[in-house]
């Protein structure tokens, strides 16, 4: 049997987790506190997940797949789990959102194989232990080997090998400046992308998140602008952010990774993103 440890059990862990134990294979939560019982919400039934949580690095041991499931900025503190489930054979799927994925686990997974994966899966924690899946089963990862072996692990998840995965870790970041720094700010859920004078501020965001990833080698244009507000019209006008999650809970956000690297990279590449350092100078002053 093949053996995952999911760390972190939060919407995305959890979503995957029950996913992967659907698949009938060993699943290991690793989870920073107790949330008891995992349930997983979907289409109006409850299911509890068939999985063995774990609140302590000591208990787990090498496995042939990690799937790091928390937010971007507590990568570090997850190196202890990495430590303990990390061998020659095992595969590292980072599940998160921003570009960079290799860059932000480098030195903590030992001799394991990272694979970098773009989330197209809304998920949101509505009470501890208790994580609604709103829509989506997709993976985005770079095309190659260890793509093929995920979907074959996964039959249940959509799994998209992507050749030029710079240009799709754009398009993903493209999902993330406009919908989840308006979310948290405005501390609304979808529905408030449209408003008009907001539409407006969502085109200004992401024209220049284009014309900054152009900068970085993206082979973006103006048809992702377009593009972008059309997969943020599909999403329901109730679902959230990871964002708006973390800012209605008092967690910390990633808005370093969303409009802190598109204002960051600007400034480096001569790109001016005024709406985007706006946003950024905003989400910054709202931190905990
Ligand atoms: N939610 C969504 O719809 C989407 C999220 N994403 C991305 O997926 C990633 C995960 O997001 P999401 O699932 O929403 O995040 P959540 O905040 O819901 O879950 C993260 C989980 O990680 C846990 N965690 C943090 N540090 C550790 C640690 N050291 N050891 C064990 N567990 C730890 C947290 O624990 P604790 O409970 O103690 O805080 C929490 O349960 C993010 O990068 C996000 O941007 C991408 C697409 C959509
Ligand atoms: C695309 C979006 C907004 C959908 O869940 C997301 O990635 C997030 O919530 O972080």
């Amino acid at each position: 049997m093949t053996s995952v440890a999911v760390v972190g059990a939060g919407g995305i862990g959890t979503v995957l987790a029950a996913a992967i134990a659907d698949a009938g294979h060993e699943v290991v939560v690793c989870a920073r506190s107790t949330p008891g019982p995992l349930i997983l919400e979907r289409g109006g039934t409850s299911t509890k997940l068939d999985v063995r949580v774990l609140t302590e690095p000591d208990g787990l041991s090498n496995v042939d797949w990690v799937l790091l499931c928390t937010k971007a900025h507590d990568t570090p503190a997850a190196a202890a789990w990495l430590e303990r489930s990390c061998a020659a054979g095992t595969t590292v799927v980072v599940c998160q959102n921003g570009i960079g994925h290799a860059d932000r686990i480098a030195g903590l997974t030992g001799p394991a194989q990272v694979l970098p994966a773009l989330v197209y899966i809304a998920a949101e924690r509505v009470a501890p232990g208790r994580v609604r899946h709103h829509r989506g089963a997709r993976l985005v990862v770079p095309a190659g080997d260890a793509a093929a072996r995920l979907a074959g692990l996964v039959p249940g998840l959509d799994i998209t090998a992507e050749p030029d995965f710079r240009t799709a870790s754009w398009r993903k970041l493209l999902t993330n400046v406009a919908a989840n720094a308006v979310t948290a700010l405005t501390a609304r859920r979808m529905d408030v992308l449209g408003e008009p004078e907001i539409r407006e501020l969502v085109t200004a965001l992401l024209t220049e998140a284009v014309a900054v990833g152009r900068a970085v080698g993206a082979d973006l244009g103006p048809a992702d602008v377009a593009a972008t507000v059309s997969f943020y019209d599909q999403l329901g006008p109730a679902d959230g952010t990871s964002m708006l999650y973390d800012r209605l809970a008092g967690r910390p956000t990633e808005y370093e990774l969303f409009n802190g690297a598109v204002t960051r990279l600007g400034r480096k590449h001569g790109v001016p993103t005024p709406a985007n350092q706006a946003v950024y100078a905003l989400l910054g002053a709202g931190e905990p």
